[in-house]
């Protein structure tokens, strides 16, 4: 089982007390592959995966697969504060997916979690209440399902973080391998960081050998027989939808609340009128809230200033008050970045539309603070006629890729030497990156503490078939050469 006995952050062993930590249950004995599946409630949406994998290696590495997925129509969970239900039956449309994508036989036997991040833990600290209920209604459309429904819970910033990293690991086969006599073998590759970026949060989690200074950040894990020390970091309200609201925020601040503010991460030509209530709606912006009237309506020009732009971003970030050896940012502790890193989520969609809208490859820090002060120069136009159907978010581009820059670089600290370690990437093979396989995986206990022992015996049974194949084939040859030998000297005589 991941994590047993190993979960320090809340002082208390985790999830085998919970319901959800159960065995796997089996598909009976029916033949064929086992599926799980697992809805991914983000705070801009919510994605159904099914995972497949051969019903006689759950304890294998890098078996299971992403069979299928579904992005649920609409907004993500959290947005249905106001009719909780309607959060229950956005589901459907993926579910009833699910239905025709895992075979007939095999849905009791089917584990289904539902996992909620960010917008529900905004939700979760602007109104418990509410999002129980959301909660609630979501666990009640599950439980209409055959499938064998888990739960439906809260994952906090440091399971997502975790979870993200054992995904990617687990994928590459990092942690162990099976060689070709069915042995287990330790590769001697090293584990890869993880970096999420969310629409509401954003995780850094990465294995260190340094002192973990903050005992919040440490994670000590055990899996496949190996110990494991993680560094986890979520920070709330640093998730690209927070960090668009927040940034308005300070705009609006600094040119005193009037009637129209320049907006200097909007390219020139894009202008847009926004009620204030639609900027103060969110703990992350709530203590900026001013005493204007909530409906009052403001009007934002773009005016496409990169450096100003920059500006404005890095006010986002605490960079001040560490109270560590060293800290990324808002006091946060970090040990210095080690080894290779995927950076997944909206990290991947940032550096992907650089590159394939804007034409500029990103190796080194000053590519992408380049590329982003490239884009915040593009006026709205020509960004219009160079990627037409991402019309949506062309307008925060400049905004967002230049806080990738200023949260690698000067948050986490990645220089010209580590920064080229970082692979902008959201899949591994067919299979998305992200918290969701990580966390079924353990929920399945599909990840051993341990070194499974039925793979020691396998390789035993291996050698003695082949010493009895040895002694078998030397007996049969002696026997031979005796009887040719006897043979040919009773011919002689
Ligand atoms: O993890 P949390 O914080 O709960 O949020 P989420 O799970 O909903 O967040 P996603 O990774 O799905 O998306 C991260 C952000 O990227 C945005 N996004 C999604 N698809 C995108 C695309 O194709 N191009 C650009 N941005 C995209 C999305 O609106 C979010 O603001
Ligand atoms: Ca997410």
């Amino acid at each position: 089982m991941l994590l047993q006995s190993c979960w320090t952050l809340t002082g208390q062993e985790w999830l085998c007390t919970e319901p959800q930590c159960l065995p796997l249950v089996r598909a009976g004995t029916a033949r064929g592959p086992s599926y799980g599946i697992v809805l991914d409630a983000g705070s801009s949406h919510t994605a159904m995966f099914v995972y497949k994998w051969p019903a006689d290696k759950e304890n294998d590495t890098g078996v299971v697969s992403e069979h299928s997925m579904c992005d649920v129509e609409g907004p993500g969970i959290s947005s249905y504060s106001l009719n909780p239900p309607a959060a229950g039956t956005s589901l459907e449309h993926c579910l009833n997916q699910a239905l025709r994508d895992v075979p007939k036989e095999k849905h009791a036997g089917t584990p289904l979690y539902l996992g909620a991040t960010a917008g529900m833990r905004l939700l979760n600290i602007a109104d418990p209440h509410v999002s129980d209920a959301v909660l609630r209604a979501v666990a009640a459309t599950l439980k209409m399902y055959p499938f064998d429904f888990r739960g439906a819970k809260i994952l906090s910033g440091e399971e997502e973080g975790l979870f993200g990293w054992v995904t990617a690991n687990y994928l590459l086969e990092n942690f162990i391998k099976r060689g070709w006599l069915g042995e287990w073998i330790q590769p001697q590759k090293k584990t890869l960081g993880a970096m999420d970026f969310g629409g509401a949060s954003t995780q850094i989690t990465f294995e260190t050998r340094d002192m973990i200074e903050d005992p919040r950040n440490k994670m000590m894990l055990k899996l496949y027989g190996q110990a494991y020390q993680v560094y986890t970091h979520s920070f709330l309200c640093y998730g690209r939808d927070q960090v668009l609201k927040r940034l308005l925020s300070k705009l609006l601040q600094a040119e005193s609340y009037q009637a129209t503010v320049s907006h200097p991460c909007w390219p020139v030509g894009y202008n847009k009128s926004l009620l204030l209530s639609s900027v103060y709606d969110s703990p992350c912006t709530e203590k900026e809230r001013p005493s204007l009237a909530f409906n009052t309506t403001v009007t934002l020009v773009g005016t496409g200033i990169g450096k100003l732009c920059a500006l404005h971003v890095s006010k986002l970030f605490d960079f001040t008050n560490c109270s560590f050896s060293h800290c990324s940012f808002d006091g946060v502790f970090q040990p210095k970045v080690s080894g290779n890193f995927i950076a997944f989520s909206a990290f991947f969609y940032t550096v992907d539309f650089i590159q394939t809208v804007m034409g500029r490859p990103v190796h080194l820090p000053s590519d992408l603070k380049d590329a982003a002060e490239t884009v915040c120069a593009t006026s709205w136009n020509e960004l219009l006629q160079k990627a037409p159907k991402l019309e949506k978010r062309l307008p925060d581009y400049c905004a967002v890729s230049t806080f990738v820059y200023l949260l690698t670089t000067k948050g986490y600290s990645f220089n010209n030497h580590s920064f080229p370690n970082i692979a902008f990437q959201k899949k591994a093979g067919e299979t998305s990156i992200g918290w969701a396989l990580g966390y079924m995986l353990n929920l399945t206990n599909m990840i051993p503490a341990e070194k499974p022992s039925f793979h020691k015996s396998m390789l035993y049974n291996c050698w003695v078939i082949l010493i009895l194949l040895f002694v078998v084939t030397t007996l049969t040859s002696l026997v031979t050469a005796i009887c040719l030998f006897r043979y040919s000297k009773s011919s002689i005589i």
